[in-house]
């Protein structure tokens, strides 16, 4: 082959490695002149001198610069390099370099340009070298990488390096036998398909990572379908920004021959020489580089990213507090998009007219609590209160939402919030949802009268009606059609009407769930509803969430998750990172009270902690009370929005008495505070209030009531057993009975008083422990009109229903809560009975139930 030849040939390379075509044509030209000159010797050398110059234009500084001579405090590079070539080796023009023989750097195209193929693997020493060195090169000239390592040969050991860059999640672990590599295949094939959605919707992805593939060897069990895979990803590529480097590519006998690997720049090794693409020169490949300038450029790179990656939940909130209108819509920060990398943009989030619903779906600790608070910490620093109202329900066992409410430590809230519900009970979550359908009901009747039909319209019209938008989280829904029954009925019946028509009035709805029961228990109740959240967010562990065949969310971890404001079509995912909100404890207490200072109320959020005790005393209802005609026994707080105080009123009417059943103890509590509110009601000197006590352990409960009320200067009795019902009853009385089993031996007194007391002014309030004893005493179920009020604790449906006659009813005896039914009122309320406090606790340091301490109390 003649100079000539080879020097054209030298040149093309050169142009393929891209960049610098324009120099490789100038030195084409300025050869053919300078070979028709005598000096061979000296001109050559002096070619050479120029292509070594062309080539490092080809590859520049990291990416060319010989790296033994690099020190290791060299800068890495913040700017992503214009050109595509990577030095591999030295190509040697006559013989071995050290003896003066001319060289210039062998410059092969890859980010940006195609692939790299290698027929040896990381065995050969040679090639390991050269891997590790373009490892360094790349990672130093590209700030935005994401890389995939291969090493089905050495174990992962050509790698070792470079552990820092997986420590810091810019690769990832090194795969090392065919089945890591099928995953990695198909992560990097998902990859590459949103990319092209991406651009195939007419968005840039230029700003998007590269993604190189590294394989070092692989692994021996490839067959015949992977290598396939590989060829396909090798033709679709690198249009989606995806490179290989590919080690150990070689035909073997009696197997079938290699796919082609299209855009590749192949890289011959035999035992003597290695080849660059049609490079008729040897090449030396690269030695790998220092231990210490591996050490500096990977860790150098790793901390910038672990930095720049550190996404905080100050990166969601606005400079300014409270700017933001939502008229048109809600939109907040999320996080960052493309997953592992450090320059991604900051992904938004909204509800309005094309996602007014979102579903999220997600396993247990897979990052559905911190997302939810990142998006509400995120809204409540855009919107003001008036253009914002929040209402969170929480259905497990945890503290997901009580960040938001005061506390014996902090008193702040978030002002928005306008109910929380934590370990709530299905109850109140049908209330809650029951109360927003109030307002779209509200909302629907102020725009028809106003002339308007969208929410906008209706601001602009009625400017001086306060109209935010409703956000109502429910974590765990699944929980609200547990038991298929009445409830469930309502909860569906509930969130179909919200979900249909809330995009229009602005109330919008978040579903969250961990379970894949749950997703399906929607979706088996009617496509409509689940049609109606657009907004899908799969974080890891996500089942079913997203359309069959979109699996983008199973290669995610905690901290991203998948967006699809499609319904969870294929092509529409974005993948996020979002900050850590439970690590950031300080900056949500400092926001939150940003936030409650600038609140333009005292209204605190109403909180159903489903596990709190109630007691009498911190009921503002309680504090409140005064002498009236129409005193009200306070009972309880009701299992609805505003948590309302639940009584039983006494009037003169016949059957005007109250019964408390159940065995547990708390039925005395119930009974008195029923006792202790009357107290309040009443003109010292009006009322006589006989306590009886005839419950064994009730005995210290009744001497605090009548104390109590002695104290308040009520005239107070104690009646003894066997003339307990006896009278005669000169003023208004109220006889509080603990434990009024057996009616004292005198059944036909207790009817008699029943019917004919509230005439006079004599009303009982009794605990029976027995439900069919109660029964009896009152004369089986011809009696039941004569006592009008009851509270059930724990006592069977059955028994319940024998007592009202209502057989169709779902009572189901739980602890802290019980049934207040005024059969004259026609209202059956379920309620968290007052009780002493630390009552709940004494039950479960006793290790018993709650109910069971009543019967040891019989
Ligand atoms: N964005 C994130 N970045 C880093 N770590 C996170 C991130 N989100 C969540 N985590 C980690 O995951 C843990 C679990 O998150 P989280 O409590 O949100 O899960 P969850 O899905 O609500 O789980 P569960 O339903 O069991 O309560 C957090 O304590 C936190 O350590």
């Amino acid at each position: 082959m003649t100079w000539r030849t080879e020097l054209e040939r030298a040149a093309a390379r050169l142009r393929e490695a891209g960049g610098s075509a324009d120099r490789a044509e100038r030195l084409l030209a300025a050869s053919a002149s300078l070979l028709a000159a005598d000096d061979t010797e000296r001109r050559r050398a002096d070619l050479v001198a120029r292509l070594r110059t062309a080539a490092a234009a080809a590859a520049t500084g990291w990416l060319g610069d010989d790296l033994a001579a690099a020190p290791t405090d060299t800068p890495l590079w913040t700017d992503e390099p214009a050109s595509a070539g990577l030095r591999v080796g030295t190509a040697l023009l006559d013989g071995p370099e050290d003896d003066g023989a001319p060289a210039f750097p062998a410059v092969a195209g890859l980010l940006g340009k195609g692939h790299l193929v290698c027929d040896g693997d990381a065995a050969d020493p040679r090639v390991a070298g050269m891997i590790q060195s373009l490892l360094v090169r790349v990672t130093a000239a590209h700030p935005n990488l994401e890389l995939s390592l291969v090493d089905g040969v050495t174990l992962g050991q050509v790698f070792a390096p470079a552990t820092a860059l997986v420590d810091a999640g810019i690769a990832q672990p090194v795969a090392t036998d065919h089945l890591a590599l099928g995953r990695l295949l198909t992560a990097a094939e998902k990859r590459l398909t949103e990319l092209r959605d991406v651009a195939a919707r007419g968005q840039s992805i230029a700003d998007r990572p590269y993604h190189l593939i590294v394989i070092a060897g692989l692994p021996p069990e490839v067959g015949k379908s992977m290598r396939e895979r590989l060829a396909a990803l090798a033709h679709a590529g690198p249009a989606a920004r995806c490179h290989l480097v590919l080690c150990g590519w070689r035909n073997t006998p009696h197997r079938e021959a290699l796919p082609a690997i299209e855009h590749a720049t192949y890289l011959a090794c035999d035992e003597e020489t290695a080849r660059l693409g049609t490079l008729p020169l040897p090449v030396r490949l690269d030695a790998p580089p220092t231990p210490a300038l591996a050490r500096a450029v990977f860790g150098a790179r790793a901390r910038q990213r672990r930095e720049a990656g550190e996404l905080s939940v100050a990166d969601l909130v606005p400079a300014e507090l409270w700017t933001a209108s939502s008229r048109d819509g809600l939109t907040t920060v999320i996080g960052r998009d493309q997953a592992g990398a450090s320059t991604g943009g900051d992904v938004e989030v909204s509800f309005d007219d094309a996602t007014p619903h979102w579903l999220i779906g997600g396993r247990t600790g897979g990052g559905k609590t911190v997302f939810l608070l990142d998006v509400l910490y995120g809204l409540a620093t855009r919107y003001s209160p008036d253009e914002l109202e929040l209402y969170l329900l929480d259905f497990k066992e945890g503290v997901s939402f009580t960040e938001f409410t005061p506390s014996g430590l902090d008193p702040s809230w978030i002002p928005h919030v306008r109910a929380v519900g934590v370990e709530s009970d299905r109850e109140y979550g049908v209330a809650v949802l029951g109360a927003l359908r109030a307002e779209l009901s509200r909302r629907a009747g102020l725009m028809k009268r106003a002339g308007a039909t969208r929410l906008a319209r209706l601001r602009e019209l009625r400017p001086e009606v306060r109209l935010p938008r409703i956000v109502a989280v429910v974590d765990e829904f699944h929980v609200l059609f547990a038991g298929n029954d009445r409830l469930a009925g309502e909860a569906v019946a509930h969130l179909e009407e919200l979900a249909r028509k809330g995009r229009s009035y602005g109330v919008h709805l978040v579903l969250a769930s961990q379970t894949i029961s749950g997703i399906e228990a929607l979706y088996s109740k009617k496509d409509s509803i689940f049609g109606q959240f657009p907004l899908r967010v799969a974080l890891p562990g996500a089942k079913h969430l997203l359309d069959e065949g979109n699996d983008a969310a199973d290669g995610i971890g905690v901290g991203q998750a998948v967006l699809n404001d499609a319904g969870g079509i294929r092509g529409r995912n974005r993948t996020c990172r979002f900050p850590d909100a439970s690590s950031a404890e300080d900056l949500l207490a400092q926001l939150r009270h940003r936030l409650w200072e600038r609140r333009g109320s005292d209204d605190e959020p109403v909180v159903f902690r489903g596990f709190d005790e109630q007691h009498l005393t911190g009921d503002p209802s309680f504090a409140a009370l005064r002498a009236t005609h129409a005193p009200r026994a306070l009972l309880g707080r009701a299992v609805d929005v505003r948590m309302s105080t639940v009584g039983y009123q006494f009037d003169r009417s016949p059957g005007r008495h109250l019964a408390v059943l159940g065995t547990s103890i708390v039925a005395a509590d119930v009974l008195a505070a029923a006792a202790l509110s009357l107290g309040r009601q009443h003109e010292p000197g009006s009322v006589v209030f006989e306590v009886a006590a005839t419950a064994a352990g009730a005995e210290e409960i009744a001497a605090a009531v009548a104390q109590s009320l002695a104290a308040e200067g009520h005239e107070c009795r104690a009646p003894q057993p066997g003339s307990i019902l006896a009278g005669p009853r000169e003023k208004p009385t109220y006889l509080v009975w603990f434990g009024a089993d057996g009616a004292d031996g005198q059944p036909a007194a207790l009817r008699r008083l029943l019917l004919h007391g509230p005439a006079d002014g004599v009303h009982l309030l009794g605990w029976w422990r027995g439900a069919r004893r109660f029964l009896d005493d009152i004369g089986g179920s011809t009696g039941r009109e004569s006592c009008a009020g009851v509270v059930a604790l724990n006592i069977a449906a059955n028994d319940l229903a024998a007592i009202t006659g209502g057989y169709d009813r779902s009572w189901e005896a739980r602890a802290n809560r019980c049934l207040v039914i005024d059969r004259h009122a026609g209202t059956e309320t379920l309620a968290v009975p007052y009780v002493r406090p630390g009552r709940l606790d004494e039950g479960l340091e006793d290790g018993a139930a709650e109910p069971l301490r009543g019967e040891a109390a019989r």
